[in-house]
């Protein structure tokens, strides 16, 4: 097979922060290279410098013949290399082939005036739909797609453009299994064609199955490449983590079944997402919802948060009936919400690390307008350190800004601030999605420390395995409301899924 690309000895620094030291990473035509690291590894870092939008501090970077100091992104969009982001990039209002050229419209010359060439965009939009599997028409709004067909058009739209090597960021994670199953026969498809695919990804599962080489980050340095079909589990967790991970499972004997902290009753959305939903809550207790992806979970949690209008219904906690017509009346009541949806709702994008995480117990405890005047920046300094260290958010200070740091680290830094909140009801709507797998364990223990306090934890996740093993009950979500509740001890994988799907 032929070396595509290779990166050599690359070193990047950020002030106060080495993502990279000396790293090495190649990639084949035709295979699947994937890349593992905790949260902050350096991996997105890695991936943007063979994009062209990092210079790294040093090293090189090989392409066919030519060595390169720096790629620029249009060096790197020459050569075929396309990154896909776990967030897709797919415009909503166009249809799937203005997508596809969206930025490089072919044109045709016409009693000399250069006029888009439609027949053009038509053919080469049929032909590469049919290369990702998707079965629709060219002139399909691209808002009328799912997730995964949205992610079909980002691939097809990267070998519009004559792609070599496809950068995938954790591409499952919005997935359900038999999506997960379309994209690896596509990614297969692709490796036939001789395309290198970069596969980045937290599912240590799926690494056999998809990948044929895997190469490890651990803390910004290369601990090395594995064969992906033979190597254990077990050994890739040790060469990125570097200690083992325990799982917490719930006991559930701290669960009191006799006090309800939460309950909802009869609860109903006005668009008719959410339909007479009621279910109670016990002190030291999580409950878990399952279902299938756009079966509803996030919109009745939405709607316990007040960012959905209610239509009937009503919420307690802790024993008082609680009014939250917003999400501002939620935060006063006590309620937290770690939404799927981190880069949008997660965080505010201008914010430090500190500022993000003190600014919920300031909302919460005046009565007044937020203004600068009426902070105080030592107490917020205080709770950034507090948290960093607490959480384990990998950043080079509390003050630096929230969007340089890793995914996986902002996540835990939401968590953070609805922790400085001192919220007495959690809601974590996909909490370890692009989370690595030993900051998902810590995830968990907090969650425990939660309920054992006497927090009310409500968590939604597509994971069932990570449901299964915390949650001391799981309700069973189905368009739009609860179709069964099991405890713990009754709940398997198959039971669920075939309720979700019944
Ligand atoms: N623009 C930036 N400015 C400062 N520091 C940065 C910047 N981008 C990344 N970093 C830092 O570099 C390190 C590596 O981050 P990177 O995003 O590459 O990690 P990752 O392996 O992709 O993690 P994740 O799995 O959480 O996405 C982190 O400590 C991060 O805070």
């Amino acid at each position: 097979m032929s070396t595509l690309v290779a990166v050599r000895n690359v070193v990047k620094r950020f002030p106060g922060t080495v993502a990279l030291q000396d790293v090495s990473f190649d990639i084949n035509a035709g295979e699947v290279h994937a890349l593992l690291g905790e949260n902050g590894a350096g991996k997105s870092t890695l991936m943007k410098i063979l994009s062209g939008i990092y210079e790294p501090t040093s090293g090189t970077i090989e392409l066919a013949d030519a060595s390169y100091e720096r790629l620029t992104p249009s060096i790197s969009k020459a050569f075929g290399i396309r990154l896909i982001y776990q967030e897709l990039s797919v415009i909503d209002h166009l249809s799937i082939e203005e997508n596809l050229f969206v930025g490089s419209l072919p044109t045709i010359r016409k009693f000399g005036v250069p006029v888009v060439d439609s027949a053009r965009i038509r053919q080469t939009a049929l032909s590469v739909l049919a290369r990702v599997g998707l079965k629709r028409h060219p002139a399909t709004l691209v808002s009328d797609l799912s997730i995964s067909e949205k992610q079909q058009v980002e691939i097809a739209k990267a070998l519009a453009s004559d792609a070599r090597i496809i950068i995938m960021d954790e591409p499952t994670s919005s997935l359900t299994d038999e999506e997960v199953h379309h994209l690896f026969t596509v990614i297969r498809e692709l490796k036939g064609q001789g395309i290198g695919i970069v596969y980045i990804s937290h599912k240590l599962k799926e690494i056999p199955i998809i990948a044929d080489r895997v190469s490890v980050l651990k803390d910004g340095r290369y601990v090395g490449t594995f064969d992906a079909k033979t190597t254990p589990p077990q050994k890739l967790v040790a060469s990125m983590v570097g200690r083992e991970i325990e799982h917490a499972r719930p006991d559930g004997a701290r669960v009191d079944q006799d006090k309800v902290v939460f309950a909802v009753e009869h609860l109903s959305s006005r668009d008719g997402r959410v339909k007479d939903v009621s279910f109670e809550l016990h002190k030291g207790e999580i409950l878990g919802f399952a279902g299938l992806i756009g079966s509803g979970r996030s919109e009745l949690m939405e709607v316990i948060f007040g960012a959905r209008a209610r239509s009937e219904g009503q919420i307690e906690l802790n024993g008082k009936v609680v009014s939250i017509p917003s999400p501002y009346h939620a935060v006063k009541a006590g309620l937290a919400f770690v939404t799927e949806d981190r880069r949008n709702t997660g965080f505010f994008h201008n914010f430090s690390i500190a500022e993000n995480i003190s600014i919920l117990p300031f909302v919460k405890n005046t009565r007044h307008q937020v203004s600068l005047e009426r902070l105080d920046f030592a107490e917020e300094k205080a709770f950034g350190t507090q948290y960093k260290d607490k959480l384990r958010i990998r950043c080079a200070s509390p003050q630096q800004n929230i969007t340089e740091l890793s995914g996986g680290n902002q996540q835990k830094a939401i968590i953070a601030k609805w922790l400085a909140a001192e919220s007495d009801l959690f809601i974590f709507d996909e909490p370890t999605r692009g989370i690595d797998i030993g900051a998902k364990t810590e995830i968990y223990q907090i969650m425990r420390q939660l309920a054992d306090a006497g927090k009310g934890i409500l968590m939604v996740s597509s994971e069932l395995p990570e449901l299964l093993s915390v949650c001391d009950r799981i309700a069973v979500y189905k368009e739009g409301s609860i179709a069964a509740v099991l405890p713990n001890s009754e709940a398997t994988e198959e039971n669920i899924m075939h309720i979700a799907t019944a």
